[in-house]
């Protein structure tokens, strides 16, 4: 039903028939010319004293909370309950300890059909107007949608790009309609920015509220510490981050020190880490911000409706997603899941779940047919940062993969290092993780599940330059046990004209066609 009451009005995005040039948000006219009013179109100008906040409270007079979220005990659509929290409460776990998730008024959103939707949101990719210059928040009704925007802690994260990976589809998988959404060109170098805007944002309210919170905390394997020291630094609140000793990148582990967080380096693995951050945050006025924390998955669904944004919502077949703690494969679920409701489009695409052979109890419980799901002790990995046995968010991996035909893949060392050095042969530049899922792609593709004209997107979920130790072990042939065939390590020459000449010959020699 289309909405008419001024209630459901959207006060900074007006939308006109081409012949009547009345505002209308309806289902029956498929032919929209978007324009966006004056709350939307203000500038980013900073002259006079006015930054883009004050100008976006200056545009913002009329804004009627219309849309609302609460939490609910994720209960996989099988048994509904009564039981809910307000946003606005400090509770991460159910009443019998299961997990939360927060669930939108989808009756209010289905006020407006999918075109308005995908009108609203494109009407915002590529401004400065505050909030909806981010990724995330343009996408607010559907994320946090009563949060005060003065409340936002914001990075303009997200409308990360979606590239054609031709050369790398071609040439090794014999594929035309490759991507990468490219995750890690982000804030701090990997997807969970998008979550952890969000997160923080919420806290920075609670604050205000006078809720006890004094910090916030995570266990991490180091990018949900990178995100949530930044965010919490920009927005003036104490970050606690509970690492694995010696198990994260240097890089990483410089990202929460450079941003001022309290930073515990612990003698145990993610999973103990992990444990202990829960122990702690149900004793001490310390916010979780692990995607324990339902909130942190709001954020993180954006990147998948973001895909499809940049397809001009058409879905892709195939997504593949590297797992670990498991938040963000339920998280691409609930995005494309909530498109397909409310009209945005008509399917949602095949998930594929992509984990390392060393740290693989998705896999395994997969494997069995869903039928036995034990933690494992998670072994050493280069993908580091998915080095997860005992991941919080198994039910909700299952729940995503079951409902889209999921499947999970897994990756050896060997496997994750070679497709890793073979897509930065082509150009690219990409993470361990990134590696795991390209080599779930080579192992779905060789099986033929993935088909050559399928469109596929790889999720790339952080930025190379954070694993730069790995492929300096790789390129120097340096690992034990693996033979790093596409190893490229520097040529040392005598530094005279003659030397450099000859090698120079040699290598242009290997290289010209061969006719
Ligand atoms: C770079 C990177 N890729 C993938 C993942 C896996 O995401 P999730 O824990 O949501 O499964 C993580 C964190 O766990 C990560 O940091
Ligand atoms: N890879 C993560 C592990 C923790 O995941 P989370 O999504 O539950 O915070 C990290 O970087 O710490």
């Amino acid at each position: 039903m289309a909405a008419s009451s001024s209630l459901f009005q959207q006060p900074h995005l007006h939308i006109y028939s081409k012949s009547a040039k009345t505002p209308f948000p309806t289902k029956q006219n498929r032919c929209f010319v978007v324009k966006a009013a004056s709350a939307e179109n203000a500038s980013a100008n900073t002259k006079g004293g006015i930054n883009i906040r004050d100008e976006a409270r200056r545009h913002n007079v009329i804004h009627t909370h219309k849309f609302s979220a609460k939490y609910v005990p994720f209960n996989a659509g099988v048994v509904s309950s009564d039981e809910s929290y307000s946003l606005d409460e400090i509770v991460y776990r159910s009443q019998s300890g299961g997990l939360l998730d927060v669930q939108h008024d989808m009756e209010a959103l289905k006020h407006y059909d999918g075109a308005y939707w995908r009108a609203l949101f494109d009407s915002r990719v590529g401004k400065t107007t505050w909030p909806y210059g981010s990724g995330v928040w343009s996408k607010k009704e559907w994320v946090l949608p009563e949060i005060d925007s003065d409340d936002i802690v914001s990075a303009f994260e997200g409308n990360s790009n979606l590239f054609w990976a031709e050369r790398y589809g071609k040439e090794y998988l014999g594929m035309k309609d490759l991507w990468v959404k490219h995750c890690g060109i982000s804030h701090t170098g990997s997807f969970k920015d998008l979550g952890m805007t969000v997160l923080v944002s919420q806290v920075n309210r609670l604050k205000k509220m006078n809720k006890p919170v004094v910090g916030v905390g995570c266990a991490s394997t180091g990018d949900t510490s990178a995100a949530l020291s930044a965010y919490c630094a920009a927005a003036g609140i104490p970050s606690i981050v509970f690492l694995p000793a010696n198990k994260i990148s240097i890089a990483q582990l410089v990202q929460p020190i450079a941003n001022g967080a309290f930073v515990l380096s612990l003698d145990t693995d993610f999973d103990g880490c992990m444990q202990l951050i829960r122990e702690v945050t149900a004793e001490l006025p310390i916010y979780l911000a692990n995607s324990l924390n339902s909130l942190r998955l709001e954020g993180q669904k954006t990147a998948a409706i973001e895909i499809l944004q940049q397809f001009d919502w058409e879905v892709p077949d195939w997504v593949i997603v590297p797992g670990g703690n498991l938040g963000n494969i339920y998280a691409f679920y609930k995005g494309f899941h909530m498109c397909k409701e409310l009209g945005l489009v008509d399917r949602i695409p095949r998930l594929v779940c992509a984990q390392a052979a060393n740290a693989n109890p998705l896999y395994l419980y997969y494997k069995s047919g869903w039928k036995d799901f034990k933690s494992v002790k998670a072994n050493t990995t280069f993908a580091s940062a998915i080095q997860i046995g005992d991941p919080v968010s198994i039910d909700r991996a299952v729940y995503a993969l079951k409902n889209c035909d999921g499947i999970v893949e897994e990756a050896t060392e060997e496997e994750l290092m070679d497709a890793t050095a073979q897509a930065d042969s082509t150009g690219m530049f990409i993470c361990p993780h990134t590696g795991v899922a390209l080599s779930a792609l080579i192992k779905l593709r060789s099986k033929g599940i993935i088909g050559k004209t399928d469109r596929t997107v790889v999720v790339s979920t952080a930025h190379g330059l954070k694993f730069t130790q790995s492929k300096i072990d790789y390129h120097s042939k340096d690992i034990k046990d693996m033979a790093c065939k596409l190893a490229n390590p520097p040529v040392s020459v005598k530094a005279d004209f003659g030397s450099v000449m000859d090698v120079l010959k040699k290598y242009l020699l290997s290289k010209a066609p061969k006719y």
